[in-house]
């Protein structure tokens, strides 16, 4: 399936820039060459938006799973058709980014719905956001045993992968349990029933989704993984005062969660990968007295990625996490182009300007390790 070429890789190149070049062999002159990576859980929005944060993804990913939930959601492989040209046509020229569209699943998504999606081999997922669990989820499923189930027999059909925002809404439960509860009450008795459902758990961040990833059969359960869960904890959301760039959902959890998660992806286990939910909201959104959820890391997650794998002394797994597990379990061609990150130290910007506002990246005004550049 994969080329001899790609595949005979078993971690990065890690190459003193002195060795076949001109610069002094140094430690700190080290760079990482990578397959080119794929980020498998993204929101790109649209309009002005998605004009501002699109080059960022589109330097150095290859590909997307590109998130389904915009003001109307994407529930129709006719909306996810037209939403991909827009994104075709936002791209800087000579990009060859590939947007993997989804599809938003509701309690009246069809089982046509999903053949039609496969047929138009644009949409390579489907996905689940239990209704008022996060950031446009409104229009989410309310009861996925009782409204779902055919739909899920069509995609196991068409080994179309179900993607989970996996964490209950019952505002009964403590929002840092959430997670928890949903692999018991609904993940859980969801795969025992389908267990031929191929499943994302997006954005873990618990041990528990750790140690529950890695009881299911690999495959066919995987999860991704964001820069925010693996080097941020609960503390970072009140650290000096309300840290509203910090806030995302699920919510940042205690610190032996990000331990578990960081030891779990740098394992080397192909059952996770990268997704770095990249959620990008206008400033005033963020700032204000009922901020939204989310995250914007499209421009720093690569180097953040490197800086968890090189403080775990797992350098060496970094390739698979970025750029082989996830097409490896989508059963798609690893990408051939690469990519190189150097070490070399750059103040992440305070915001982005845009159009219509600016976007506050995570670790704004940061310095950050790694520098990536495409070459
Ligand atoms: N992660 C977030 O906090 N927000 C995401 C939605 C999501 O992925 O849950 C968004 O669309 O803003
Ligand atoms: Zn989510
Ligand atoms: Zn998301």
């Amino acid at each position: 399936m994969h080329s001899s070429a790609v595949s005979s890789f078993s971690g990065p190149v890690i190459t003193p820039a002195s060795k076949p070049i001109i610069r002094k062999p140094t430690a700190a002159s080290m760079e990482l060459k990578l397959t080119k990576p794929d980020d498998w859980h993204l929101h790109l929005r649209d309009g002005d938006l998605l004009q501002a944060v699109l080059p960022h993804t589109a330097s150095s990913f290859g590909r997307a799973i590109v998130m389904p939930n915009l003001k109307p959601p994407i529930t129709t492989t006719a909306a996810a058709v037209a939403y991909r040209d827009s994104i075709l046509g936002a791209l800087p020229t000579g990009s060859g980014f590939d947007p993997l569209m989804t599809l938003y699943l509701t309690d009246n998504t069809s089982p046509e719905e999903i053949e039609l999606a496969r047929r138009s081999g644009v949409v390579f997922a489907v996905k689940l956001y239990p209704a008022g669990a996060t950031t446009n989820s409104q229009d989410g499923v309310t009861d996925i045993f009782g409204k779902c189930i055919p739909v899920l027999e069509q995609m196991i059909e068409h080994s179309m992968p179900l993607l989970v925002h996996g964490e209950v809404t019952d505002p009964k439960v403590d929002t840092f349990d959430r997670e928890r509860v949903f692999i018991e009450t609904i993940l859980a008795p969801l795969i025992q029933k389908l267990p031929q459902l191929k499943v994302v758990m997006e954005h873990i961040t618990t041990m528990e989704a750790v140690k529950f990833v890695e009881s299911c059969t690999e495959g066919s359960v995987a999860a991704t993984v964001t820069p925010q869960h693996l080097l941020l904890n609960r503390n970072s959301l009140f650290q000096g005062g309300l840290q509203p760039h910090n806030y995302c959902l699920p919510v940042l959890k205690r610190e032996t969660h990000r331990q578990a998660i960081v030891k779990a992806v740098t394992s080397g286990s192909k059952r996770f990968f990268l997704g770095t939910d990249s959620a990008p909201h206008e400033r005033q959104k963020k700032e204000c007295s009922c901020g939204c959820a989310g995250i914007y890391s499209a421009p720093i997650a690569l180097s953040l990625y490197a800086k968890v794998f090189e403080e775990a002394g797992a350098l060496d797994k970094l390739e698979a996490f970025t750029s082989f597990n996830g097409p490896d379990f989508y059963g798609l061609q690893r990408n051939t182009s690469k990519i190189v990150l150097r070490r070399s130290p750059w103040r992440v910007p305070d915001s982005y300007q845009f159009k219509s506002g600016e976007i506050v990246p995570m670790f704004a005004g940061e310095t950050l390790e790694w520098l990536p550049s495409t070459d």
